[in-house]
């Protein structure tokens, strides 16, 4: 039988069969609240369908956001509600729909990379993602924990509320901080709506989200996003502390936050999905080993423009280096590039000079954050240094990335 499934921008009456598709390839109910909140953030020039006779079998979509990249803020389309219908699956639709998007974040020429979380580790890689940002899986015994008191005299002190309430200080304080914290996204008003929106349907049994913040003299200094599922068990309360996020500009902040969050009472565990790989409280707790951190992947980036991307970031050290990439699927990205530039700078323009390092795409997407090690790269055999020249040091970072959100 032929196939006939069309690709095609979604149109004004495609958001609803589109969140049907979602609801059904990530076996969860979206209902109206939980659609509402997406529709906040959809833009529907961004959202492809592939349509089987008027039946919606397939949808991937973008986000228009900055992410902050070593030294820089830059637009980066955000890729997200990826899905294929499970009859239509393993037919080479999402293969299609990657392409086309991907032809088309290109042709647009306005965003170097594009980045997304995948679902599955293995879906992304052919398709030019590499893996680069991790983050940690905290799930904290926090009686067992003790972090270190607080200052004599503190500066600031905590305001607990509900999010909606205190947006405008968290707001504040993750603008002020966004421009040195690599793998950050931007949010505008609509997004802190997102980040905020609080279904009832993905609480799982806990309370609603609360927020506190810390207030310093001069303002906010630091927030906090967490809910409380409750358990009690034959020794009594057990409930579960679930942090979303922990954002802090000082010290001073971070244990203030943390010292509050591991001290609520009736509780037994802390969680956190989404802490940073050097995450402070590592550093901080007399029992590093009682955080119960495991490592995961986070954010894949995509590098749609070679010389763009690569000129757009900055390097840890002076580097001048020839990148020879290859590229199967945006042909003008293969060929072999000249990277010179530093902490302050940077240029990358095509030559025909012998090349230093020869790499995919997709391993150049693991090393542009600063959170994948080019060496590890090499060590894997899937990079080759083909001199002494090795740029290893100049790609990473003075600080790793950490993504906030899984957008
Ligand atoms: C950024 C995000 O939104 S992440 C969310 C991704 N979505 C999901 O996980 C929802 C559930 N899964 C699905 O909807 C589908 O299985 C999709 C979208 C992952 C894949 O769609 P399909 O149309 O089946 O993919 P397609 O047929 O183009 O497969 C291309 C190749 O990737 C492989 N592949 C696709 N999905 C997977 C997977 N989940 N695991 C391993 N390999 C996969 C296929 O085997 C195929 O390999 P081949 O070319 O060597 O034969």
């Amino acid at each position: 039988m032929k196939d006939e499934i069309q690709l095609r921008p979604a149109a004004g009456d495609d958001f609803a069969p589109i969140f049907q598709l979602l609801s059904t390839v990530f076996h969860e109910e979206i209902d109206g609240e939980l659609r509402d909140l997406e529709g906040v953030v959809y833009e529907r020039d961004r959202s492809l369908v592939a349509d089987d006779a008027g039946l919606v079998a397939g949808h991937v979509q973008a986000f228009s956001r900055d992410l902050t990249v070593p030294g820089a803020v830059i637009p980066a389309a955000h890729v997200s509600g990826v899905g294929v219908l499970p009859t239509h699956r393993r037919r080479g639709l999402l293969t299609r729909m990657m392409h086309r998007q991907l032809r088309e974040i290109a042709d647009a020429g306005r965003e170097p990379v594009a980045i997304l979380w995948a679902s599955e580790t293995s879906i992304y890689p052919r398709f030019g993602y590499g893996p680069a940002a991790s983050r940690l899986h905290l799930n904290i015994m926090n009686r067992e924990v003790r972090l270190p008191a607080p200052p004599p005299e503190p500066t600031g002190r905590l305001r607990m509320g509900d999010p909606g309430d205190l947006h405008a200080e968290m707001a504040a304080v993750y603008e002020r901080l966004r421009p040195d914290r690599v793998g950050w996204s931007s949010r505008d008003d609509n997004w802190w709506k997102w980040v905020l929106g609080d279904p009832k349907d993905h609480r799982d049994g806990a309370t609603k989200r609360y927020a506190v913040v810390h207030e310093s003299p001069g303002g906010p200094t630091g927030y906090a996003l967490w809910r409380v599922k409750d358990d009690w068990n034959s020794h009594g309360p057990s409930a579960e502390v679930q942090v979303r996020e922990v954002v802090a500009a000082d010290p001073e902040t971070y244990l203030a936050l943390w010292r509050f969050l591991l001290g609520i009472d009736l509780t037994r565990s802390v969680t956190m999905r989404l802490a940073a790989v050097q995450e402070p409280l590592l550093y901080l707790a007399d029992e590093p080993r009682r955080l119960g951190a495991t490592y995961g992947d986070g954010l894949w980036v995509r590098v749609i423009d070679v010389p763009a991307a690569l000129a757009a970031r900055r390097y840890a050290t002076d580097v001048d280096v020839v990148l020879e990439v290859t590229d199967p699927i945006l042909a003008g990205n293969t060929g072999r590039w000249r990277l010179t530039g530093g902490p302050d700078k940077a240029t990358c323009t095509a030559t025909t000079d012998p090349a230093d390092v020869a790499l995919s795409v997709t391993d150049l997407g693991a090393v542009y954050l600063g959170g994948t090690a080019l060496s590890a790269l090499v060590a894997a055999g899937r990079a080759r240094l083909l001199t002494g020249n090795d740029p290893t040091v100049a790609l990473g970072w003075n600080r790793l990335p950490s993504p906030t959100e899984v957008f």
